[in-house]
């Protein structure tokens, strides 16, 4: 395949700091024009990663491509990349379109040509009417979106964003991270996000970079980690996922797959340990062969027509194609 306009490749990259290896011969080729997040749990190498292709970061081996060009060894504003900070890093004493224009400024564009495509951005974020605000006259969602039309004025291939969404409070942040998903499909350039929310990735991307321990444990279209997990690290760090092993090997299989029936209808025999009611739905925790619980989330419905109590024994039931062999 030729590589398109805003292909970003990881060939074999590795950081280490000292002895810490924290990214270890990575690769990874994004698709064009996606949404794409780096998940994984605190010092798994997701931010090392994200800061060495924005360039903030040096490479300890391996190459950055974009668009087929190494862009390892560029500084950060010749590499058509621009990067969006998880506290936005905002001027405190220029005005919101200062702020914006800031790296134009720093060009040496003019002043008129600074303010107008100023203005352009901030239309796009929907801040035109606080242009000659400070920042601290705005509330954190407004400042989130200066912070994101000043990445954007640079018109870069590729936007990285290092847990942009942290700082909101939760109501804020879900809203937010719709509007930064439209925002990403608008534009057609590639986003690359970072966080530890599976929540936050599975909402936003098209496809997901689940990293552990430095390296990528599985990388895919959304719905294809969540469904189909490769490993007991990527099944349990998603969640909705019961992990458990067989005399066959290691499985995960979806909490919501698991239906409860008779013993004898039953692939597994169990007891009940423990029932919560969710509203929408209930948990049932049931302990099975070998000391291990599985659980099941019934709906409502299903639950209360037939209810069952800790001390139950049950039969645990799922169709052979939601149980999903882990390779580790
Ligand atoms: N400047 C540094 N010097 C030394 N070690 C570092 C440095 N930055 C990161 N590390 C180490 O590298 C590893 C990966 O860190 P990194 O920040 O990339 O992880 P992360 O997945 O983004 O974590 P978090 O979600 O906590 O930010 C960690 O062990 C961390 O302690």
């Amino acid at each position: 395949m030729n590589a398109s306009i805003q292909d970003l490749e990881l060939v074999s990259v590795t950081k280490r700091y000292g002895a810490t290896v924290a990214v270890d011969a990575i690769n990874h080729h994004f698709r064009p024009s996606s949404y794409t997040c780096l998940l994984g749990p605190s010092g798994c190498g997701k931010s090392s990663t994200l800061r060495m292709i924005a360039g903030h970061e040096s490479v300890s081996d391996g190459a950055i491509l974009l668009a087929g060009r190494d862009i390892s060894h560029l500084a950060p504003a010749k590499r058509g990349t621009a990067m969006m900070f998880q506290n936005y890093a905002l001027f405190p004493h220029l005005s919101v379109t200062d702020n914006v224009a800031f790296s134009l400024k720093m060009k040496g564009v003019d002043a008129a040509t600074r303010r107008a495509q100023a203005l352009e951005m901030l239309s796009l974020v929907d801040l035109t009417d606080l242009a000659d605000r400070l920042p601290d006259q705005l509330s954190g969602g407004q400042q989130q979106r200066v912070a994101l039309a000043r990445a954007l004025i640079t018109r870069p291939q590729v936007l990285l964003l290092d847990e942009p969404l942290s700082a909101l409070d939760p109501f804020l942040r879900i809203r937010m991270r719709g509007e930064l998903r439209k925002l990403q499909k608008e534009l057609g350039i590639s986003f690359v996000h970072v966080t530890h929310g599976q929540d936050e990735a599975l909402a936003l991307a098209d496809e997901i970079i689940v990293m552990n321990n430095a390296v990528i444990e599985q990388a895919g279209a959304a719905r294809d980690v969540f469904n189909a997990p490769k490993t007991r690290f990527v099944a349990q760090f998603m969640g909705g996922h019961n992990v458990i092993a067989l005399p066959e090997g290691q499985f995960a299989v979806r909490t919501d797959a698991v239906d409860i029936t008779s013993i004898e209808n039953g692939m597994l025999e169990a007891v009940v340990k423990a029932v919560e009611y969710q509203g929408t739905h209930v948990s049932l925790s049931a302990r099975i062969a070998g000391d291990q619980e599985v659980t099941a989330l019934l709906t409502d419905t299903a639950f209360f027509s037939n209810p069952h109590h800790p001390g139950d024994r049950i039969g645990l039931h799922w169709d052979a194609n939601n149980l999903h062999q882990l390779t580790a």
